[in-house]
């Protein structure tokens, strides 16, 4: 237990390197890329400290060279996952037990090896795993992970210090325990920071995890694995498997100490564990914690005195980055009439520029989407747009399999207000506009607000404060991440909390102390100095 109510290290966001030409950073980055790929990997899971083989085999291939083999990992079953859950609770006695200070410091240590040591060897992996260029990489699985454990730390101080009013004679503290049980963290392939955070966030407040990440984002999992072990974790607080997400969700949703689940992933997932745990609610011993962070289908409102080049680098930014698999990323554009034709010109001019391919040429703008399946949706969506009478192929439009999952970044034209591509999540390189008169502001607002589930991120752009203040009020519930004259993705930890509302998730914001207060079920202790020894109030005395 800690003796003195120590001071944090200062927290600050971690500085984004360069990686431009001649930089010391580039030089190490490319020589590790070339390494990791030089080597063949046999990935285990790791439960209760233990790597565990099964044998069973699954390929890691980059999605920009799916010839190429990175290495295999070890799938497991329901067995493992069950091994998983006893390790975890094996676990949780000396864990909960260990003085918060401790707990932080392993953190801040696992951000320190991150940000060092296993920098670029952490942007090798993620780039050539899941496809990333050295800035997306670099934003994402460095400066974005140690920042969720670097502001986890310092959310769960001020969480502790969070303390009630004490009347004379008595002392009351609240004690932020940990929840009873386990958490179940069912991770997304698209942010290596985001699958580090899901069971870094509980683990930091005390609680111990079964943490099952997506197959197309497993080497980057067990290196974090490998720099938790280093900074200190101990073994069975965070338990790594690799099995289907229906068979974990069969024994985790059945078990009594399942605790709590966070979840960042496709909004029909969620709704299916929520179905889940409510089908299964008599089991628990306490009501369990969803939180869950989903899809979006974000938006950017140009207003008739918006600039069109502004608007034009926010369009190509905003839904080419990562191939536009972010859950932020632009996906449907409301545009004037006005402001069209020279939007149009300045979007195709760049795209004309971009280039696309692999991750080792540093000049990629636009990289490979993840798998098959996605390409897959992702050119059917674009055939039935070229063939719609609803819709047109403004810029793009191709894509190729042979070497890796390339879609050409896409701009589709709809010529109606709820084209399928304006209304659903697609997870790819593809944006489409709807051009609107400058005298229908009002009516297209509706359509924006009512046009699809989601309510995610969502950015306009306006040169008119007046018309910025009313858009903003207008669209209050459409965008839980919400940007004024900006790209709607890119959200910094500690700066712009990210969530949504309606179909896009619990809208817990990661990274601050409101997901962390999901993770704790906080305790009142009045205690009492001098106790009272007589049981009546003065009110019963006669007068
Ligand atoms: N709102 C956010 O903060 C945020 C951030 C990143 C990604 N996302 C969303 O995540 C999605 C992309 O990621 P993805 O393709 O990895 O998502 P996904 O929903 O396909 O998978 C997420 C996780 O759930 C598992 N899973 C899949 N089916 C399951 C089932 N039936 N039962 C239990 N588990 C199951 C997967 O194996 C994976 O580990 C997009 O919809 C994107 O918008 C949201
Ligand atoms: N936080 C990221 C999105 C994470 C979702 O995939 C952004 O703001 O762009």
């Amino acid at each position: 237990m800690p003796k003195g109510v120590y001071r944090l290290p200062n927290i600050t966001n971690e500085p984004i390197k360069s990686y431009a030409p001649g930089s010391p950073e580039r030089k190490e980055l490319k020589a590790q890329i070339s390494e990791v790929k030089a080597t063949t990997v046999d990935l285990p899971m790791i439960i209760g400290g233990k790597e565990v083989r099964t044998g069973k085999l699954a390929d890691i291939r980059p999605p920009h060279d799916h010839k190429h083999l990175l290495g295999h990992y070890h799938q497991g079953d329901a067995s493992h996952v069950q091994m998983a859950i006893e390790a975890a609770l094996k676990a949780k006695p000396a864990w909960e037990k260990m003085g918060w200070e401790s707990r932080a410091a392993i953190f801040l240590k696992a951000a320190d090896l991150l940000t060092g040591p296993y920098r670029q060897k952490m942007n090798a992996v993620t780039m050539l795993g899941q496809s990333k260029n050295a800035f997306q990489a670099e934003i994402d699985c460095v400066c974005e992970l140690a920042d969720f454990f670097r502001y986890n730390v310092k959310n769960m101080y001020e969480i502790y210090h969070m303390q009630p009013n004490s009347a004379p004679g008595i002392w009351n503290r609240t004690v932020w325990r940990p929840l009873e049980g386990f958490i179940f963290a069912l991770t997304p392939f698209n942010f290596t920071s985001i699958a580090g955070n899901l069971p870094g966030a509980p683990a930091l407040m005390g609680n111990v995890c079964v943490w099952k990440p997506s197959k197309t984002a497993v080497y980057s999992a067990h290196l974090i694995m490998e720099i938790l072990k280093e900074a200190g974790l101990p073994d069975g607080v965070i338990n790594l498997v690799y099995c289907s997400g229906p068979t974990a969700a069969d024994v985790i949703f059945k078990h009594k100490d399942f605790a709590g689940v966070h979840f960042t992933g496709s909004t029909a997932v969620f709704n299916d564990i929520w179905a889940n745990i409510v089908n299964n609610i008599d089991k628990y011993r306490s009501y369990p914690r969803i939180v869950g962070e989903t899809g979006g289908k974000d938006y950017i409102f140009a207003d008739p005195t918006a600039s069109a080049k502004e608007v034009a680098t926010a369009i190509v930014r905003g839904a080419f980055e990562y191939q536009g698999q972010k859950c932020s990323a632009a996906s449907r554009a409301y545009i004037p009439s006005n402001l069209w034709p020279e939007i149009e010109t300045l979007v195709k001019k760049d795209l004309a520029e971009i280039k696309v391919g692999g991750i080792e040429d540093f000049r990629n703008f636009v990289n490979a989407v993840i798998d098959e399946t996605s390409f897959n949706k992702l050119s059917a969506t674009i055939d039935a747009a070229k063939t719609s009478k609803d819709a047109e192929i403004v810029a793009g439009g191709t894509y190729d399999k042979s070497v890796g999952y390339f879609i050409q970044p896409t701009v589709i034209r709809a010529l109606k207000p709820d084209y399928i591509t304006m209304q659903e999540e697609l997870f790819g390189p593809i944006i489409t506009i709807y051009v609107y008169e400058p005298d229908k502001v009002e009516e297209t607002l509706d359509i924006l607000d009512k046009g699809s589930a989601y309510a995610l991120t969502g950015a306009i752009f306006s040169n008119d404060r007046n018309r910025i203040e009313k858009l903003t009020e207008r669209l209050t519930h459409t965008a839980g991440n919400f940007y004024i004259n900006d790209k709607p993705t890119g959200a910094v930890v500690d700066q712009q909390p990210f969530g949504g509302g309606r179909a896009s998730g619990t809208n817990d914001k990661a990274g601050t102390v409101f997901n962390l207060l999901r993770w704790v079920s906080p305790q009142a202790i009045k205690e009492t100095f001098v106790p009272a020894t007589n049981y009546m109030y003065p009110n019963f005395l006669e007068e």
